[in-house]
């Protein structure tokens, strides 16, 4: 990992939670409360040392991109048009990026006051179903092939144009797109998560970091990942079981055993496989690594240096 992150400052948790530390006001009970109602688990006190300072340093990366976006523009000769800013969030299934998105999507509404910010999560552009069946990549679900990352890239171009665009999504429930769509109406910041944010089309010719203006990889050992997979896992089949039209109701009639070797073998052999081979390489295209210990609790950042 070292000579990977070799343009990364590492900074420890000591240090980061001190950036900033006088300038940013405490959390209101509201917003404290507007926190818990993503995820009750979430330390104030890593929202706090942790996620504040982050929103400071997005704050930075805003100014920058529409400064240089000024300047472009007197260049050019022409009237610069507002580009939306779109934060990038990737790292494996189950080590917390669509908790960290919500979070950051909370805390960006309350610094940036005037600002809209609209969240997306990329298992809207899988392929359904029917089209993977059909392909005989079912079982590769989450892997490159199975996304449709042209289609992906179109909807950020047109975010960046300014566009209200409509977008297909996914369901954990029904393990499948649905037939309906939703309109993101254009934004001022646009925070995208998934595993694939990182990665390009299959020609390689587009990458969808491109468009980001900030990017994100959040990252744990692969033993606490699996932990946490196991223990969703767990808790989906525990929802499932009063709703027959949930796709994990049929597994709720197995024992625990059962449940647990089921798990244990989706994550060795398709989400493990899928972090090592295809999530993990793209680390380092990442502004910020959030490194997290055994409790979610973030203990090493890196900040790309150049
Ligand atoms: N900061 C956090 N504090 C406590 N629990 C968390 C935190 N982030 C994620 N989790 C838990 O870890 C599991 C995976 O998180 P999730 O955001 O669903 O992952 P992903 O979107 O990467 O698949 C969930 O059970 C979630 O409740
Ligand atoms: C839909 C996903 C590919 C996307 O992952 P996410 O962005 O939700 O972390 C993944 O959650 C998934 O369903 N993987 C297939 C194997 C499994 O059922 O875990």
């Amino acid at each position: 990992m070292e000579t990977e992150l070799i343009n990364y400052e590492k900074i420890t948790r000591h240090i980061w939670q001190n950036l900033y530390k006088k300038t940013i006001p405490p959390l209101t009970e509201a917003e404290l409360d507007n926190i818990k109602s993503i995820n009750d688990e979430i330390s104030v006190q890593d929202v706090n040392d942790v996620y504040l300072p982050l929103v400071q340093l997005i704050r930075i990366y805003k100014k920058t991109m529409s400064d240089l976006s000024f300047s472009k523009g007197l260049f050019l000769q022409k009237i610069a048009e507002n580009q939306p800013f779109i934060i990038g969030i990737s790292g494996s299934v189950a080590v917390g990026k669509s908790t960290t998105a919500r979070l950051l999507q909370l805390l960006l509404t309350q610094s940036f006051k005037t600002s809209t910010v609209e969240l997306v999560t990329t298992d809207g552009f899988l392929y359904p179903n029917q089209t993977l069946t059909e392909q005989n990549i079912l079982h590769r679900k989450g892997f490159p092939e199975s996304y449709d990352m042209e289609s992906l890239i179109r909807f950020l171009s047109e975010i960046k144009a300014g566009k209200d665009v409509e977008i297909p999504v996914y369901s954990h429930e029904i393990y499948d797109i649905l037939p309906e769509k939703n309109l993101v109406k254009s934004p001022d910041i646009l925070i995208v998560e998934g595993i694939n944010v990182f990665q390009s089309t299959l020609n390689k010719r587009l990458y969808i970091n491109d468009f980001f203006d900030f990017s994100i990889y959040v990252d744990a050992t692969e033993a606490n990942i699996e932990r946490w997979y196991l223990e969703r896992f767990k808790t989906l089949l525990e929802l499932a079981k009063k709703d027959s039209t949930n796709y994990y109701h049929q597994f709720t009639t197995l024992s625990a055993n059962e449940v647990l070797k089921m798990a244990r073998d989706t994550w060795k052999k398709v989400n493990l496989v899928n972090l090592r081979e295809f999530i993990e390489p793209t680390r380092s295209r990442a502004e910020v690594i959030l490194h997290k210990d055994k409790r979610h609790k973030v203990d090493k950042i890196y900040l790309k240096k150049y």
